[in-house]
């Protein structure tokens, strides 16, 4: 028997859904925003605009996951990135989501692939078959959850075990506005990071604060290790797992069917 494959949202097959870069799990939708206007269109309704997600004009595309536990923000950070929003009910993932920004850093046009994970443990099998080829995680716990802040170590190795050694890492202590709750001190935020080799900020995804500072600071941080790379794209990898070139430069023709 064959093995069944994934499908985005609509249906359609992986293999025909140029917008999913990965394999989906077997008899797993994911959503697909690309192919839900396609279908709204096909349907008469007019298509969502503007439509960045097919815009192809951009000099690099980073795939960017933010990960940590249940309800410790990460849709709210997004959405408050990506569409200066915020929404005080709570609405779990269910399995994975995107949304696309387009950034200018150092007179690059940046197109972000931004990936929503659930939080929940049992999407797991799901998420993690995305960090792959990730080039940046944002690590979120919630100030004021200390379950949440005890888990940032499993979403540690997690990442170790399923992304690529240079992908680059901050850790987000969301919910600062939550003074009166906190039960995670700022520096103890600080101090794990800097154990794990982490850069760190606290934010809020409410009150609008570092949301942006914490999307673009993880930019520039690829884009750092990007131009380490540049510099020594003649050398070969050392030890056979170093960055090379091809694997930290996303294609600039990169194409879209749709
Ligand atoms: N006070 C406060 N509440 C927030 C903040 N960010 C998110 N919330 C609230 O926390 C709850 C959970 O937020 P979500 O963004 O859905 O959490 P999530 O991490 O995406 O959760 P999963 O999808 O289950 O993984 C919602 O009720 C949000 O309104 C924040 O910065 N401050």
């Amino acid at each position: 028997m064959g093995t069944r494959r994934g499908a985005c949202q609509i249906g359609r097959a992986v293999d025909q859904c140029e917008h999913l870069p990965l394999a989906v799990p077997a008899n797993q939708r994911v959503s697909c925003e690309p192919c839900k206007g396609e279908e709204m269109a096909s349907a008469g309704e007019p298509r969502p605009a503007p439509p960045d997600a097919a815009d192809q004009s951009f000099d690099y595309m980073f795939k960017l996951l933010l990960i940590g536990n249940s309800s410790v923000g990460k849709t709210s950070l997004l959405f408050r990135y990506a569409e200066d929003t915020f929404t005080p009910s709570f609405v779990s993932t269910v399995g994975i989501d995107f949304k696309v920004k387009t950034v200018y850093r150092r007179a690059k046009r940046v197109k972000l692939q931004i990936w929503d994970t659930a939080g929940q443990e049992r999407y797991r099998t799901i998420t993690t078959a995305y960090y792959r080829g990730a080039m940046g995680f944002l690590l979120v716990y919630d100030v004021a959850n200390a379950e949440s802040f005890s888990a940032v170590q499993d979403w540690a190795t997690q990442i170790k075990t399923y992304s690529w050694d240079n992908a680059q890492v901050i850790l987000v202590g969301n919910k600062c506005d939550l003074e009166d709750d906190r039960v995670v001190p700022t520096e103890e935020g600080r101090r794990l990071a800097h154990e794990l080799g982490f850069e760190f900020f606290e934010a809020s995804a409410k009150d609008n604060i570092n949301v942006k500072q914490v999307f673009e600071r993880l930019v520039d941080v690829i884009c750092e290790k990007m131009n380490e790379s540049l510099d020594v794209s003649d050398a070969p990898a050392a030890d056979g797992k170093g960055a090379r070139l091809s694997e930290v430069s996303p294609a600039p023709t990169r194409s879209c069917a749709c």
